[in-house]
Protein backbone atom coordinates (compact mmCIF):
# COMPACT_ATOMS: atom_id res chain seq x y z
CA UNK A 1 0.00 0.00 0.00
CA UNK A 2 1.39 3.56 -1.44
CA UNK A 3 0.22 5.08 2.10
CA UNK A 4 2.08 2.67 4.57
CA UNK A 5 4.93 2.56 2.30
CA UNK A 6 5.66 6.66 2.13
CA UNK A 7 5.01 6.40 6.10
CA UNK A 8 7.61 3.85 6.20
CA UNK A 9 10.38 6.25 4.42
CA UNK A 10 9.35 9.15 6.33
CA UNK A 11 9.96 7.14 9.89
CA UNK A 12 13.49 5.51 8.08
CA UNK A 13 14.65 8.28 6.33
CA UNK A 14 12.82 11.03 9.24
CA UNK A 15 12.43 12.75 6.30
CA UNK A 16 9.03 14.59 4.80
CA UNK A 17 11.11 15.45 1.79
CA UNK A 18 10.02 14.57 -1.55
CA UNK A 19 12.46 15.67 -4.50
CA UNK A 20 11.11 16.44 -7.57
CA UNK A 21 13.09 14.81 -10.61
CA UNK A 22 12.17 17.77 -13.71
CA UNK A 23 14.85 17.27 -16.29
CA UNK A 24 16.00 20.85 -18.11
CA UNK A 25 18.01 19.63 -21.19
CA UNK A 26 19.38 23.16 -21.41
CA UNK A 27 20.75 23.12 -17.60
CA UNK A 28 21.93 19.22 -18.03
CA UNK A 29 23.81 19.75 -21.06
CA UNK A 30 25.68 22.38 -19.09
CA UNK A 31 26.90 19.87 -16.98
CA UNK A 32 27.91 17.61 -19.69
CA UNK A 33 26.10 14.92 -18.07
CA UNK A 34 23.70 12.32 -20.49
CA UNK A 35 20.08 12.22 -18.77
CA UNK A 36 20.10 9.04 -17.21
CA UNK A 37 23.52 9.25 -15.50
CA UNK A 38 22.50 12.93 -14.30
CA UNK A 39 19.10 11.46 -13.03
CA UNK A 40 20.99 8.41 -11.31
CA UNK A 41 23.30 10.62 -9.54
CA UNK A 42 20.60 13.01 -7.88
CA UNK A 43 18.49 9.84 -6.66
CA UNK A 44 21.64 8.02 -5.33
CA UNK A 45 22.64 11.78 -3.32
CA UNK A 46 19.28 11.89 -2.11
CA UNK A 47 17.14 8.85 -1.30
CA UNK A 48 18.20 8.37 2.20
CA UNK A 49 16.89 11.56 2.83
CA UNK A 50 13.87 11.90 0.93
CA UNK A 51 10.38 10.15 1.56
CA UNK A 52 9.57 9.92 -2.50
CA UNK A 53 10.77 10.92 -5.52
CA UNK A 54 8.48 12.55 -8.06
CA UNK A 55 8.70 12.41 -11.71
CA UNK A 56 6.97 15.00 -13.84
CA UNK A 57 6.10 13.40 -16.73
CA UNK A 58 5.77 16.28 -19.52
CA UNK A 59 9.78 16.93 -18.39
CA UNK A 60 10.68 13.65 -19.92
CA UNK A 61 7.70 13.76 -22.56
CA UNK A 62 9.02 17.03 -23.79
CA UNK A 63 12.74 15.45 -24.31
CA UNK A 64 11.49 12.09 -26.05
CA UNK A 65 12.23 10.44 -22.46
CA UNK A 66 10.46 7.96 -22.33
CA UNK A 67 12.71 5.57 -22.04
CA UNK A 68 14.72 7.33 -19.35
CA UNK A 69 11.48 7.94 -17.22
CA UNK A 70 11.13 4.31 -17.38
CA UNK A 71 14.79 3.56 -16.36
CA UNK A 72 14.87 5.86 -13.55
CA UNK A 73 11.75 4.49 -11.94
CA UNK A 74 13.37 1.03 -12.22
CA UNK A 75 16.49 2.26 -10.73
CA UNK A 76 14.64 4.01 -8.05
CA UNK A 77 12.90 0.44 -7.23
CA UNK A 78 16.52 -1.39 -7.62
CA UNK A 79 18.34 0.34 -5.61
CA UNK A 80 16.04 2.46 -3.35
CA UNK A 81 13.37 0.07 -2.59
CA UNK A 82 12.01 1.46 0.38
CA UNK A 83 11.54 5.06 -1.11
CA UNK A 84 8.14 5.52 -3.42
CA UNK A 85 7.88 7.01 -6.45
CA UNK A 86 4.86 9.79 -7.39
CA UNK A 87 4.43 9.88 -10.97
CA UNK A 88 3.39 13.64 -11.41
CA UNK A 89 1.07 13.23 -14.54
CA UNK A 90 -2.31 15.44 -13.39
CA UNK A 91 -4.04 12.95 -15.63
CA UNK A 92 -8.10 14.03 -16.08
CA UNK A 93 -10.62 11.94 -18.51
CA UNK A 94 -13.43 10.05 -18.97
CA UNK A 95 -13.33 6.47 -17.52
CA UNK A 96 -12.47 4.56 -20.20
CA UNK A 97 -9.63 6.74 -21.16
CA UNK A 98 -8.49 7.33 -17.39
CA UNK A 99 -7.63 3.42 -17.30
CA UNK A 100 -5.51 3.79 -19.64
CA UNK A 101 -3.75 6.61 -18.26
CA UNK A 102 -3.52 4.59 -14.88
CA UNK A 103 -2.01 1.90 -16.80
CA UNK A 104 0.48 4.05 -18.29
CA UNK A 105 1.13 4.98 -14.78
CA UNK A 106 0.89 1.73 -12.77
CA UNK A 107 2.11 -0.69 -15.37
CA UNK A 108 4.15 0.96 -18.02
CA UNK A 109 5.90 3.39 -15.65
CA UNK A 110 5.84 1.05 -12.29
CA UNK A 111 4.64 4.22 -10.35
CA UNK A 112 3.70 3.26 -6.76
CA UNK A 113 1.32 6.50 -7.10
CA UNK A 114 -0.17 9.64 -9.60
CA UNK A 115 -1.11 13.14 -9.52
CA UNK A 116 -4.70 13.55 -10.94
CA UNK A 117 -7.02 16.20 -11.88
CA UNK A 118 -10.52 15.60 -10.76
CA UNK A 119 -12.06 18.13 -12.33
CA UNK A 120 -14.05 15.42 -14.62
CA UNK A 121 -15.92 14.06 -11.21
CA UNK A 122 -15.42 11.11 -8.95
CA UNK A 123 -16.23 8.44 -11.72
CA UNK A 124 -12.78 9.35 -13.74
CA UNK A 125 -10.69 8.81 -10.27
CA UNK A 126 -11.61 5.65 -9.78
CA UNK A 127 -9.82 3.95 -12.48
CA UNK A 128 -6.73 4.99 -10.50
CA UNK A 129 -8.30 4.37 -7.23
CA UNK A 130 -9.33 0.80 -7.92
CA UNK A 131 -5.04 -0.33 -8.05
CA UNK A 132 -5.67 -0.26 -4.35
CA UNK A 133 -2.07 -0.32 -3.08
CA UNK A 134 -1.22 2.22 -5.11
CA UNK A 135 -1.94 6.03 -4.18
CA UNK A 136 -4.33 8.96 -6.09
CA UNK A 137 -3.05 11.83 -5.54
CA UNK A 138 -5.63 14.48 -6.89
CA UNK A 139 -4.93 18.16 -7.26
CA UNK A 140 -7.11 20.28 -4.89
CA UNK A 141 -5.31 23.59 -4.11
CA UNK A 142 -3.00 23.94 -6.51
CA UNK A 143 0.94 26.26 -6.10
CA UNK A 144 0.36 28.68 -8.85
CA UNK A 145 -0.71 32.06 -8.69
CA UNK A 146 -3.81 31.67 -10.38
CA UNK A 147 -5.10 28.92 -8.80
CA UNK A 148 -8.04 30.58 -6.91
CA UNK A 149 -9.42 31.58 -10.49
CA UNK A 150 -11.79 28.42 -10.08
CA UNK A 151 -10.74 27.01 -7.10
CA UNK A 152 -11.23 29.59 -4.86
CA UNK A 153 -14.95 30.43 -6.12
CA UNK A 154 -17.56 30.04 -3.67
CA UNK A 155 -20.52 27.35 -4.69
CA UNK A 156 -24.27 27.72 -4.05
CA UNK A 157 -23.71 25.68 -0.34
CA UNK A 158 -21.09 28.06 0.29
CA UNK A 159 -18.20 26.43 -0.22
CA UNK A 160 -14.99 27.28 -1.69
CA UNK A 161 -14.66 24.66 -4.86
CA UNK A 162 -10.86 23.63 -3.22
CA UNK A 163 -13.21 22.58 -0.11
CA UNK A 164 -15.92 21.19 -2.11
CA UNK A 165 -12.76 18.91 -3.33
CA UNK A 166 -11.58 17.64 -0.60
CA UNK A 167 -14.89 16.52 1.26
CA UNK A 168 -15.48 14.61 -1.42
CA UNK A 169 -11.84 13.19 -1.80
CA UNK A 170 -11.86 12.32 1.85
CA UNK A 171 -15.94 11.31 2.05
CA UNK A 172 -16.98 9.80 -1.18
CA UNK A 173 -14.24 9.26 -3.16
CA UNK A 174 -11.70 7.20 -1.09
CA UNK A 175 -13.67 3.76 -0.96
CA UNK A 176 -9.94 2.09 -1.29
CA UNK A 177 -8.40 4.84 1.36
CA UNK A 178 -5.51 5.53 -1.21
CA UNK A 179 -6.54 9.22 -2.09
CA UNK A 180 -4.25 11.70 -0.96
CA UNK A 181 -4.64 15.49 -2.25
CA UNK A 182 -2.36 18.11 -3.78
CA UNK A 183 -1.98 21.53 -1.64
CA UNK A 184 0.35 24.21 -2.70
CA UNK A 185 2.68 25.24 -0.04
CA UNK A 186 2.11 29.01 -1.36
CA UNK A 187 -1.46 29.13 0.50
CA UNK A 188 -1.01 28.08 3.77
CA UNK A 189 -4.11 29.28 5.15
CA UNK A 190 -6.23 27.05 2.59
CA UNK A 191 -4.08 24.32 3.92
CA UNK A 192 -5.30 24.39 7.34
CA UNK A 193 -8.69 24.54 6.19
CA UNK A 194 -8.31 21.42 4.24
CA UNK A 195 -6.18 19.69 7.04
CA UNK A 196 -9.26 20.38 8.94
CA UNK A 197 -11.68 18.95 6.08
CA UNK A 198 -9.81 15.83 5.82
CA UNK A 199 -8.69 14.68 8.92
CA UNK A 200 -5.46 12.93 8.53
CA UNK A 201 -5.65 12.24 4.96
CA UNK A 202 -1.72 13.07 3.40
CA UNK A 203 -1.08 15.86 1.65
CA UNK A 204 1.24 16.44 -1.34
CA UNK A 205 3.25 19.97 -1.41
CA UNK A 206 4.67 21.54 -3.92
CA UNK A 207 5.42 24.53 -3.67
CA UNK A 208 8.78 24.70 -1.43
CA UNK A 209 11.99 26.37 -2.87
CA UNK A 210 11.92 27.94 -6.01
CA UNK A 211 8.14 28.80 -5.77
CA UNK A 212 8.80 30.74 -2.31
CA UNK A 213 6.46 28.55 -0.34
CA UNK A 214 7.22 28.99 3.61
CA UNK A 215 8.21 25.86 5.43
CA UNK A 216 6.92 27.03 8.74
CA UNK A 217 3.92 27.95 7.64
CA UNK A 218 3.13 25.10 6.12
CA UNK A 219 4.01 22.85 8.69
CA UNK A 220 1.65 24.73 10.95
CA UNK A 221 -1.23 25.06 8.94
CA UNK A 222 -0.54 21.23 7.51
CA UNK A 223 1.57 18.75 9.71
CA UNK A 224 -0.46 15.87 11.88
CA UNK A 225 -0.41 15.53 15.47
CA UNK A 226 1.72 12.20 14.81
CA UNK A 227 4.24 14.43 13.00
CA UNK A 228 3.30 12.97 9.82
CA UNK A 229 0.66 13.77 6.83
CA UNK A 230 2.85 15.73 4.24
CA UNK A 231 5.05 15.20 1.84
CA UNK A 232 7.21 18.46 0.93
CA UNK A 233 7.90 18.76 -2.40
CA UNK A 234 10.98 20.79 -4.06
CA UNK A 235 12.27 20.02 -7.14
CA UNK A 236 14.46 23.22 -9.19
CA UNK A 237 15.76 24.04 -5.47
CA UNK A 238 17.20 21.08 -4.83
CA UNK A 239 18.06 19.32 -8.33
CA UNK A 240 19.72 22.48 -10.19
CA UNK A 241 21.73 22.72 -6.52
CA UNK A 242 25.21 22.23 -8.35
CA UNK A 243 26.62 24.03 -10.93
CA UNK A 244 28.67 21.25 -12.43
CA UNK A 245 29.32 17.27 -13.07
CA UNK A 246 31.84 17.06 -10.08
CA UNK A 247 29.20 19.43 -7.55
CA UNK A 248 25.93 18.32 -9.14
CA UNK A 249 25.38 15.65 -6.54
CA UNK A 250 27.03 16.98 -3.38
CA UNK A 251 24.86 20.25 -3.67
CA UNK A 252 21.80 18.57 -4.51
CA UNK A 253 22.68 16.41 -1.26
CA UNK A 254 23.28 19.10 0.56
CA UNK A 255 20.24 21.30 -0.27
CA UNK A 256 17.94 18.08 0.74
CA UNK A 257 19.16 17.75 4.04
CA UNK A 258 19.11 21.29 4.40
CA UNK A 259 15.09 21.27 3.94
CA UNK A 260 15.00 17.93 5.69
CA UNK A 261 16.69 19.34 8.38
CA UNK A 262 14.58 23.10 8.40
CA UNK A 263 11.40 20.89 8.61
CA UNK A 264 12.06 18.40 11.03
CA UNK A 265 12.53 21.93 13.27
CA UNK A 266 9.19 22.44 13.14
CA UNK A 267 7.77 18.24 14.06
CA UNK A 268 9.58 18.25 17.64
O1 LIG B 1 0.15 22.66 -7.50
C1 LIG B 1 1.14 22.15 -8.03
C2 LIG B 1 1.16 20.84 -8.46
C3 LIG B 1 2.32 20.34 -8.98
N1 LIG B 1 3.43 21.08 -9.11
C4 LIG B 1 4.64 20.44 -9.67
O2 LIG B 1 5.64 20.39 -8.64
C5 LIG B 1 6.91 20.73 -9.18
C6 LIG B 1 7.39 22.03 -8.57
O3 LIG B 1 8.70 22.33 -8.98
P1 LIG B 1 9.64 23.38 -8.16
O4 LIG B 1 10.88 23.45 -9.00
O5 LIG B 1 9.89 22.80 -6.80
O6 LIG B 1 8.90 24.66 -8.11
C7 LIG B 1 6.73 20.80 -10.69
O7 LIG B 1 7.00 19.52 -11.21
C8 LIG B 1 5.27 21.13 -10.86
O8 LIG B 1 4.73 20.62 -12.06
C9 LIG B 1 3.41 22.37 -8.67
O9 LIG B 1 4.41 23.10 -8.74
N2 LIG B 1 2.26 22.89 -8.14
Amino acid sequence: MFIQQLERAQEKHQSLVCVGLDPNQAKIDALGLGLLDWLKQIVDATAQHVCAFKPQIAYFAALKAEAELTAIIAYIHEKHPDVPVILDAKRGDIGSTAEQYAREAFERYQADAVTVNPYMGGDTLKPYSSHAGKGVVVLCKTSNAGSGELQNLTLADGQTLFQKVAGKAANDWNDNRNLLLVVGATYPVELADIRQIVGDMPLLIPGIGAQGGDVEKTLKAGLRADGKGLIISSSRGIIYAGDSAENCAEKARQACVELKNTINQYRD
